[in-house]
Parts: structure tokens; C-alpha cells; sequence
């Protein structure tokens, strides 16, 4: 197990010439922690797996280093870093057994018969491998190939970090919120940093203990859940992240006092200096946006759906050209398509460019 730390890395697939806005890793500085559960979360293409690859050495950066435990590793190679790693598809060997396959990365390592079939039968016990330790591999589902894959990603104890990328997209739905919760429980049974590359927001969210969250080659905001949800940095935090997402509103802002589509709300905080010239809006999850009666003072919208998840809904509105998701209280009773919007002002974020700016108190 290691510390990692990325210090000032870049990418540009073109040998570093290109503009630094299309490098498909902008400049990047973080740390990840020893023993930490971590989701890579964002949509395709904004650079989660070349920055995988260059922590596991498959991708040199054309700027930056990576530390393990404070020591370089620019020169070493991904098995010299010592990295585990799971990928999309298996990678098993189909004409060895389960158990064999679980042990492959040990022997490779030269580790003793006893440790081996130790960390093999607890591995497989985490993962409900064990009736099927002797069973050729070829005989298995893709589902359960893959459940091979994870455990040869985790069976080493002496590994810096396993990277999974995107590890339960060939898994039937039904097992892959099985295996979700499970990585969950084989991260605290077995102290290892891991890290978890995915575009499915669920999957992050159930298995992280720390979301970082990457858009057109930046990380925007590392943080819990619960920070991603209640405080997003970025205004695509807020939509990619939630279901539906925030609201962004272009919005008029001086001090406490915000105007959206010519309509005035409180804010909790003041905002006093702003950056002239700066594109203003407001960031509001639907959550804390409630729909009522159209009633003078509150925002009147028009209803165009209402979305019933079951233990909640959402309703679609839209002010003037504006589109918002509500809340919609439980026994609210509406005569027609006008409604009213109350907003939670303690929820109510301002933005600058698209960063949160934090208002004083
Ligand atoms: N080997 C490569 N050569 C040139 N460009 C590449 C290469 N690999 C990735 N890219 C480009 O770099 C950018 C980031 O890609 P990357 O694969 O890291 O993103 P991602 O978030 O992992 O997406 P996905 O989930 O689709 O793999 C994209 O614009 C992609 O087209």
C-alpha cells in the first residue's frame, strides 16, 4: 500500500505541442491517501483512464511526476510500481482452475505454498468463489470471469494500489449491484488504496469514500458524497452529479440578493465581490426547490411533467425560457399547470464561470 501523489502531472497525446486547453490531462496536483477508497467519475472522453494509466506507467505524462510514499516512480514500470489492475473485460487464464487463477499473481511474486492457498480461500470467501476454487475457468459465465478478475486484482496484500477501470461494465445488472456493495466490504476487510474508474455515478457514489470528479481533462472536485451533493465546486459537479441534477440559473447577484428571470430570492450569504465580467448563476438542487400553489411572491412557473420515483417527485417547470426541476411535496394538491417555487436560500450556491464562489457569512 502506498500514498500517491501526482505533482503538477499533464497529458497531451500529441507529445506535449498541442494548445494546453486540449490537453486530455490538464495540470493536475492531488494526493491519494493510503488506504483509500476512491471514484474516478466522469463522462467519456474527459480523461479518467489516461490518468490511470500514468499512475500505473502505461502512459508516460508529457509533464509531471508521480510519487509512491514520497519516492519517484517516472522511470519504474507498471510491475515495478506494483499495481494491481482490473480492466472492462477478464483477464483470467481458461485453461487454469478458479483457484489457480487466484493464486497466478502470488506465484508470479514467489510467495510460499501456505500464504498462497491463505489469501486464495480469503479472497474467494469475499467474492462466494469458494465452491468453484476447482473448476476450470472456461466453464464459467463472463459474469463470473470477471468476479475471477477482481479477485486476482485484490489477491496480493503487498500491492501500492489496485486500479479498477470501469470493472463491472460486461456484469449482468442484477449481480453488479451484488458486486458494488461488495468491493465496498473487501476494501475494508483488506486495507488496500484503491482506486475506481467509472462514468456511472451510482457506482462511484456506493463505493467511494472519496469522489473525484474529472471534466474535459481537470479534476473539478475531490470530496464526499455528501460534499458533492450539498456543495459542488463546479456547476458540472452539480448536473452530472444527482437525479435529476442542480439547477444552473443565470442569475443577477449583489450581495444577498439574487435575481432570476426578473425575480428577486434571498440568499443565505453575501456575495460581494464578484469578478466583473464573470458569467453569474445560481446553482440549486431540485431537492431544495419545492413546488406549491402559484401564490404572489414566489417564482411562477409552468408545469411541464412530474416524474414519480417512487419515494419521491419531481416536477419539470419551466419560467420563461428557464427549465427547473421542483420538489413536489407529498399531498400538494395543484389546480392546473401554474405553480409557485419556493427555494431553500442555505442551499442556493453562487457561481462565477462556473466556480462556486463562497459567500460571506
Ligand atoms: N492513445 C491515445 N491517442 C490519442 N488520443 C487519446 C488516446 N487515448 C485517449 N485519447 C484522448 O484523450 C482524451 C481522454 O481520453 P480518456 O480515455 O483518458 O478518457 P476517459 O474519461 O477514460 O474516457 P472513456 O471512458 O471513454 O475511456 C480523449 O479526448 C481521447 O480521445
Amino acid at each position: 500500500m502506498a500514498r500517491i501523489d501526482l505533482v503538477d502531472l499533464a497529458h497531451s497525446y500529441d507529445g506535449g505541442n498541442a494548445d494546453p486547453s486540449s490537453f486530455a490531462l490538464k495540470p493536475t496536483s492531488m494526493t491519494w491517501r493510503q488506504g483509500g477508497a476512491y471514484a474516478l467519475l466522469g463522462p467519456s472522453g474527459c480523461g479518467k483512464t489516461t490518468l490511470l494509466n500514468i499512475i500505473s506507467g502505461i502512459v508516460k505524462p508529457s509533464r509531471g511526476k508521480v510519487l509512491f510514499d514520497g519516492r519517484d516512480v517516472m522511470a519504474l514500470t507498471t510491475q515495478q510500481r506494483n499495481i494491481a489492475q482490473v480492466f472492462q473485460f477478464p483477464v483470467i487464464y481458461d485453461t487454469m482452475t478458479v483457484g489457480e487463477n487466484l493464486a497466478f499473481p502470488l506465484k508470479n511474486r514467489g510467495v510460499g505454498r501456505a500464504e498462497i492457498d491463505a489469501r486464495v480461500h480469503e479472497i474467494a470467501k469475499l467474492l462466494d468463489l469458494v465452491p468453484q476454487l476447482d473448476r476450470k475457468a472456461s466453464r464459467l459465465t463472463a459474469d463470473a470471469k470477471q468476479k475471477i478478475s477482481l479477485g486476482r486484482g485484490l489477491v496480493r496484500a503487498d500491492v501500492a494500489a489496485v486500479l479498477f477501470d470501469e470493472p463491472l461494465t460486461v456484469i449482468d445488472p442484477a449481480l453488479k449491484w451484488e458486486l458494488r456493495s461488495k468491493l465496498k466490504v473487501l476494501h475494508r476487510a483488506l486495507d488496500l488504496t484503491m482506486i475506481y474508474v467509472t462514468h456511472d455515478q451510482t457506482e462511484a457514489l456506493t463505493f467511494a469514500d472519496t469522489v473525484v470528479v474529472m471534466h474535459e481533462g481537470s479534476v473539478v472536485q475531490t470530496g464526499t458524497p455528501e460534499e458533492l451533493f450539498l456543495r459542488p465546486d463546479h456547476t458540472f459537479v452539480g448536473y452530472f452529479i444527482g437525479s435529476p441534477g442542480m439547477n444552473v440559473l443565470p442569475a443577477e447577484v449583489e450581495g444577498r440578493q439574487a435575481r432570476i428571470a426578473g425575480h428577486e430570492l434571498s440568499l443565505a450569504r453575501s456575495y460581494g465581490g464578484l469578478p466583473p465580467g464573470a458569467r453569474i448563476e445560481v446553482g440549486i438542487r431540485p431537492e431544495f426547490v419545492s413546488l406549491a400553489a402559484a401564490a404572489p411572491g414566489l417564482l411562477a412557473a409552468r408545469i411541464e411533467r412530474i416524474d414519480d420515483l417512487g419515494r419521491s417527485r419531481f416536477a419539470h417547470v419551466r419560467v420563461g425560457d428557464l427549465k427547473i426541476a421542483a420538489r413536489v411535496p407529498r399531498g400538494l394538491s395543484l389546480g392546473g399547470n401554474e405553480a409557485g417555487l419556493i427555494f431553500e436560500p442555505a442551499h442556493i450556491h453562487v457561481y462565477a464561470d462556473q466556480r462556486r464562489v463562497e459567500g460571506a457569512a
